[in-house]
This record gives structure tokens, sequence and C-alpha cells, in this order.
């Protein structure tokens, strides 16, 4: 095999992630052979499979990595994302022989991370669910654990400290009922619809946390489920078409209220709530005050580490520098993939972390847009990316008691989903001060920015509209919140919908689907099958969506439905048929 080997430990020396094209540095990593690989061959297979005979002829033999032992793998994962590594984790938990193919030098893609001068960046979202100790829903928790690893985590005391136009200033407490009191203190003549809207978000919480969560495009399971638990599966088919915006106005008449509950929607899915599908919003506004929000300790890209270490440790791979150009197929049936390089893969499934816009559109490139993306599409549109600033500041800047993450929208709620319009900011330094150097903290601040804004420039006018537009954000932090903030600056790297792209290898450096008009809730949001036999998808244009909790679902029921298909799991071939044509019949009335 080429490519250096090594092992990947928690600790180990990983090259800076950069999300900054021009001050990328090279790592004692870039200069080694062009795709590296990790492998421990410690654990023993727990079964064999017959490879497939399809693979003989001489042309596809040339190049083609075998596996260990003769065989080809069981499945190839392209993209080290959450998404991507929960799939491939849980496979190889489940005795699977996987090949992890990550285009960059790191694992985790959205969840990576960097260093600079002594502060640690977490490249995407600071604010961590499914990190508890309780419930089924604790699904990074659970993925680290089928893999032997359990990280030290730090309780946040509030998810999100909102600063709303009118000075409204809500504090979303660990705590359900300190956030309530809040809440209803700022709305006292809403009581009532408050305590309606998210009332009804915990009786679907309630029933998410009390099911087995597997692939919901597995029928032995799903039917196991309806009869194991009738009423919550009822509870989440009722709710699995509707939007939370819609539920909030059965409850609630404040203009001012509905606008807060946007906003609340809005830091998760991109979109207002009447865009927002009820499972989702109910998810996130309740696991936050039942696991909490929980910060691990040395910052997020400690968890794709983790997973990355902990697949190794299973007897699996993972690659790096492996950038999949396209995915093999023969007679319709997805059986490789070959890199930039020429190199080709081959495995029984392939799996693609990869956004669907670029499966569908980049990998498979040669290939007629299935009926059922082109459905996707009809119904989903590429959500904008982000303008990020990381910067490192003086300590002195901060207010005693500042929460960790703040949403900001200052004048009008009509700039809520404009580009630029509300600004997120996450200071992870105030529950893990490790991240940075002694008297200084770390500022994760970004905000929408399409790819569009960014495009046909030169180097220089790209570069000074960089800091303009980063400048005009960080003022408005300074009067809205932290006087003599651009004073405190010691360090400042500007990302744009462009870096996100070159990085995160994401078509536009996009931050996932967003639905094109009102959606049917999650009806229309595909699972992991694709039309393309042998081929699925797993991330964040899957169901449930965006979010790192919400991509480790995606990751968990990829592999289920992978394993049941490889048969590491059970399968019934007529009912997945079935259930397989009622789940697509479903998708189109959406
Ligand atoms: N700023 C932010 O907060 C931010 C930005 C974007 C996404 N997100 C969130 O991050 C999560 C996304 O997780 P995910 O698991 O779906 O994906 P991901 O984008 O985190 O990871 C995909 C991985 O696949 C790799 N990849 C893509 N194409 C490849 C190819 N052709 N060959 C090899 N490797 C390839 C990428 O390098 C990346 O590491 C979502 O929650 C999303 O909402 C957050
Ligand atoms: C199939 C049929 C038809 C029927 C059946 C019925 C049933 C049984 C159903 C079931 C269902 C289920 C199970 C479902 C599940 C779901 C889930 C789990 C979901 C989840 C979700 C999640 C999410 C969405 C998440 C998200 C998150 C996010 C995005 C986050 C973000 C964050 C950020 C951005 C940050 C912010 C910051 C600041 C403020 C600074």
């Amino acid at each position: 095999m080429a490519g250096t080997a090594l092992k990947l430990g928690l600790n180990s020396q990983l090259p800076p992630f950069s999300l900054f094209p021009n001050q990328h540095r090279s790592s004692p990593l870039t200069t080694t052979s062009s795709s590296l690989s990790v492998k421990l061959f410690t654990s023993k297979r727990l079964h064999n499979h017959k490879p497939k005979a399809v693979l003989s002829t001489e042309k596809r033999t040339e190049g083609r990595e075998e596996g260990r032992d003769g065989e080809k793998y069981d499945a190839i994962v392209i993209g080290s994302g959450i998404g991507g590594l929960v799939a491939a984790t849980q496979l190889a938990a489940k005795g699977a022989r996987v090949l992890v193919l990550e285009k960059y030098v790191i694992p985790g893609g959205s969840s990576g991370y960097y260093v600079r001068d002594g502060f640690k960046f977490d490249v995407g979202s600071s604010v961590m669910f499914g990190f508890s100790d309780k419930g089924n829903l604790n699904l990074i928790t659970q993925a680290l654990a089928a893999v032997g690893h359990k990280m030290e985590v730090i309780p946040d005391p509030s998810t999100v400290h909102f600063h709303l136009p009118k000075q409204l200033s809500v504090r979303v407490h660990r705590e359900y009922d300190d956030f309530i009191s809040e809440l209803i203190s700022k709305f006292p003549h809403e009581k009532q619809g408050i305590l309606q809207f998210y009332g009804d978000c915990w009786k679907i919480f309630n029933s998410l946390n009390a099911m087995e969560l597997k692939s919901l495009e597995e029928p032995l399971y799903l039917f196991g489920q309806f009869f194991k638990k009738p009423l919550e599966c009822l509870t989440l088919a009722y709710y699995l078409p509707q939007n939370a915006g819609a539920i909030a106005r059965k409850y609630i008449k404040d203009p001012e209220l509905l606008s807060f509950i946007d906003a609340e929607c809005f830091i998760v899915s991109t979109v207002n709530a009447l865009q927002t599908p009820m499972i989702n919003a109910s998810m996130v506004l309740c696991d936050r005050h039942f696991g909490g929000i929980n910060y691990p300790v040395g910052g997020v890209g400690g968890i794709a580490e983790a997973l990355a270490n902990g697949l190794v440790n299973m007897g699996s791979e993972i690659q790096y520098k492996a950038n999949v150009t396209s995915i093999i197929l023969e007679n319709r049936k997805a059986v490789g993939v070959r890199l930039s390089n020429g190199k080709e893969f081959f495995a029984r499934k392939v799996i693609s972390n990869a956004t669907r816009w670029d499966t569908f559109g980049k990998l498979l490139k040669a290939e007629e847009l299935p009926e059922e993306e082109k459905n996707f599409q009809k119904s989903y549109v590429k959500a904008p990316s982000f303008l990020s600033v990381h910067m490192g500041v003086k300590a002195s800047v901060l207010p005693p008691d500042t929460d960790c993450h703040h949403f900001v929208l200052e004048d009008s709620w009509d700039n809520l989903e404009k580009s630029y319009g509300s600004i997120f900011l996450s200071i992870p330094t105030v529950l893990d001060p490790s991240l940075a150097p002694e008297g200084h903290h770390i500022f994760h601040i970004f905000t929408t920015s399409g790819i569009e804004d960014w495009e046909g420039l030169g180097r220089k006018d790209y570069e000074q509209k960089k800091e303009t537009v980063a400048n005009e954000i960080i003022q408005r932090l300074e009067n809205k919140l932290f006087p003599g903030l651009k004073s405190s600056i010691v360090l400042k790297e500007v990302g744009t919908p462009k870096t996100h792209r070159r990085f995160l290898a994401r078509d536009n450096g996009t931050y996932g689907p967003m639905p094109r008009g009102t959606p049917k809730g999650l009806l229309a949001m595909p699972f992991n099958t694709t039309a393309i036999d042998g081929l699925y998808c797993v991330g964040d244009s899957c169901f449930p969506g965006q979010g790192v909790i919400a991509v480790a679902f995606s990751g968990v029921m990829c592999a289920h439905r992978v394993a049941a298909d490889i048969g590491l799991e059970k399968n019934s071939p007529v009912l997945d048929a079935a259930l397989l044509r009622l789940l697509g019949w479903l998708r189109s009335m959406a």
C-alpha cells in the first residue's frame, strides 16, 4: 500500500488545520507521499466476506488496492466528517472492514480544528449536543463508546445568549425551568403559548429519546419499533411532516415572540421556524436542557481524532490526502472509487460523506442525475456558507460572567436571514482556557455569506474585502457587547465561503441543504440509500439535516442499512423493497 503508515493517537502531533488559504502552513505530513495511510492491525476481523467475482478483469485489478487477506473492503467512506466517521466506526464495530478516504490531512471536516500561535480553533460549531451520559440521544458519546473512547467534557451553563432587537436579551439556561421563567418574564401575556409550544417539543423529544435509533430504511427495525413503542412512533410519524413555525402559531400570537422562535430555529437550520422541521427543532430545543451542551476538553477536533483512532484500532483504515475524484460504476452499481492520482479502491459498498451536490454533480458527473436526486434538488437548495473570523483577544475585553455562545441581531428582525444580518459568536475558552495562551480568549465569529459575494475578485481586492467585511462585523460586536474589542485583538484570520469550499470540499462552501419553500417537515429529506445500487450518502444532505448530532444520526442510520445489506445485521429483501418504495413515494408527496 502506498503512503506512510503511522499511528494516530489522541495526543499525536497533527498538522495545523487551516481554513485560510493564504496562511496555510506546510506540515511534515504534506511533504510525504500523496496519500497517507493510517493502519493498526490489532483487532481480528469478526467475519469473512467472499470477494465479488466482478472484480477479476486485468484492467480493474491494475492499481487496485487489495484488502488484507486478499479481500476488498466491505465499505469505502469518502470523507471523514463526523457523518462519515460515525458511519465508518459503527460499521467497523459491527465487524466490517472499512476504508475512509479523506482529502485533507486530518479528520473531521467542518468539525476539525487548527492551531495558530498557541490558539486552538474549532473550524465549525463549538455548540455540542449529544455529549451527555444519559438517554438514547447522546449520539456523540455513543459513537465514541462504540470504538472504546470517552472524552472529558465541560458542561455549559447556558446554550446561547440571544441579543436581539429592542434590547431583548434572552439567556438559554441549561436548566429548562430557568429558561422558561426568563422567557415568560419577557412575554408574560404569552405564558400559556410558551408552555404549550415548548411542551409539544418535549412530547417529540421524549418519543425520540425512548427509541433505539437505527435506520428508518430498515423494515425489521422500523416495524419492531412500532410494535415496541407504538405511541412514540405514532407521535413521530404525526410530527414528521410538520414545521416548528406552524405549531408555534397555533399557540402564540405575539409577533416578537414568534420572531424569537424564528431565531431559535435559525441558529440550527439557517432558516426561520416556518421552514424548520418540528422534529429537528424539538431535538435541539430540548436536548440542550436534557443532556445539556457539553464542550469536549481540548476542543471539538478531538472528537474526530478519537473516532479515527478508534476506527484504526478496530482494524479498519483511514488515508489522508486521498482526494476521491470519481465513483466507479459497473452495470450501474457503485463498486469503488478513483483518486486524483489515478489510484483505485474497490469495496462492496461505497458511502459518500460529500454533499449530495458534490456526490451527484462531481463524483458521478458522467451519470444522468437520478430522478430522486432531481426531486431532492427541487425541494432543497444549498444553504449559504459563512464568513468566519477566528481571533485571539486579550482576556481583559470580556465582562465578568460572559457566556460561551452568543447570537446577535441588533436592529431589525428583517435582517435575521440576510447575509451578514446576524452574528454568531463562540468563546470556547470561557469553558476550556487551555485552548489559548494564558490571559487570552478565542473569539470565533461567523455570519452567513454567499459565495457569489466573493467570486470574480482579484487577489488584492479579495484580501481587502475580507478585511473590510470582517472589520464591520467586529465593530458591530464592539458596539453591542465588547467595548475595546478591536484594540484587544492579538491574532485574526478571516475565512470566506471560498475558504470553506476549498478546505471542506463542499459545493459553494454550503452549510448544508435548505428548503426551497415551506417543506413538509422532514418528509422530503432523503435517507442514506440512493438510486445507484451500492452507493449510500451520509452527512448533512441526508435525513435529518445539518448539525453535528444530526450527521452523527445519519452515520448511525447509514451504518445499520449498509450492515443489513452486507449481512452483518438482519434483513428481509422482500420487506426492504416494499419499504424503500413506500419511502420514495412519501418523499415524492412532500
Ligand atoms: N461553520 C460551521 O459551523 C459549519 C460549516 C459547514 C458545515 N457545518 C456542519 O458540519 C456538519 C457536516 O458534517 P458532515 O459529516 O456532513 O460533513 P463535513 O463537511 O464535515 O465533512 C466532509 C468531509 O469529507 C471530505 N471530502 C469531501 N469530498 C471529498 C472527496 N471527494 N474525497 C475525499 N474527501 C472528501 C472533506 O474534506 C471533509 O473532511 C454539519 O453539521 C454541518 O451543518 C458547520
Ligand atoms: C419512516 C416513517 C415514514 C415514519 C416513521 C415514524 C418514525 C418512527 C420516525 C422516527 C424519526 C426519528 C427517529 C427521527 C430522529 C431525528 C433526529 C435524531 C434528529 C436530530 C436532529 C438534530 C439537529 C437538527 C441538530 C442540529 C444542530 C445544529 C445545526 C447546531 C448548530 C449549531 C450552531 C450553528 C452553533 C450556533 C452557535 C452560536 C449561537 C454561537
